[in-house]
C-alpha cells in the first residue's frame, strides 16, 4: 500500500536552490544543499545555510541528520547531530558541520547536499512532578549495564568512561 506523502510548504531563500529531494522512493531522508562554498579544516566547524525555510504542520518536527557517504568519506560530522527543527520555526535551515578528520580538508560546492532532513511526527507532554517513578526492569541501570564492549575494561590507560562512572557510584 502506497503512504500518501505530508504536503509541506517550502520557501527558497536563495532561488536557485534545488528543493529537499530523496535519493529514492521512501528514503527517510531528504537532502539539504548548502547554498555557500567552503573550505573546513581538519577540526574546523561552520554553519552552512541550506536557502531553504519550512513550515512544519503542530505535532511535526523535522531533524537535519548527517549524510554517511560524506562521514564515512570525508569524516564530516553535524555537531549537533541531529539538528532539530521545531513546527514554528520559519527561517532559514542551517547545518552545522564539523570535520573531524584530522588530516584532510573538506571542500564543499554551491549547492553540494551537505545532510538530509528527516520530517518526523513527534509528541508533547505534560510534566507531572511524582515522587516515585513506576518499577522497571532496567530500573536504573545504564551506560553499559548490558555488558562491556572489547574496547572498554582492561587495557592501559584506556577505561576513562569506567572511571567516570565509578566516581559517580562513590557520590
Ligand atoms: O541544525 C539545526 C538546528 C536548529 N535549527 C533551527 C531550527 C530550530 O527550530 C531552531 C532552534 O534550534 P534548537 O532548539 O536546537 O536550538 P536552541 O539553542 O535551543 O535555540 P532556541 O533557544 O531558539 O530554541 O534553530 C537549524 O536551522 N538547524
Ligand atoms: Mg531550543
Amino acid at each position: 500500500m502506497t503512504r500518501t506523502p505530508l504536503d509541506l510548504r517550502v520557501r527558497r531563500l536563495d532561488p536557485e536552490v534545488p528543493l529537499p529531494a530523496y535519493g529514492n522512493p521512501g528514503d527517510a531522508g531528504a537532502d539539504l544543499c548548502t547554498t555557500e562554498a567552503a573550505v573546513l579544516a581538519p577540526g574546523e566547524r561552520a554553519v552552512l545555510p541550506t536557502g531553504i525555510a519550512i513550515a512544519l504542520p503542530e505535532g511535526y518536527a523535522a531533524f537535519v541528520h548527517p549524510r554517511s557517504g560524506l562521514a564515512a568519506r570525508l569524516g564530516l560530522a553535524l555537531v549537533n547531530a541531529p539538528g532539530t527543527i521545531d513546527a514554528g520555526y520559519r527561517g532559514e535551515i542551517k547545518v552545522i558541520v564539523v570535520n573531524l578528520d584530522p588530516r584532510e580538508k573538506a571542500r564543499f560546492e554551491r549547492f553540494d547536499r551537505i545532510a538530509q532532513l528527516v520530517v518526523q511526527q513527534v509528541e508533547t507532554v505534560r510534566f507531572h512532578e511524582v515522587s516515585e517513578l513506576p518499577g522497571s526492569v532496567r530500573a536504573e541501570g545504564g551506560f553499559g549495564s548490558t555488558g562491556g564492549h572489547s574496547a572498554v575494561g582492561g587495557g592501559e590507560g584506556g577505561n576513562h568512561y569506567a572511571s567516570v562512572v565509578s566516581d559517580r557510584e562513590g557520590q
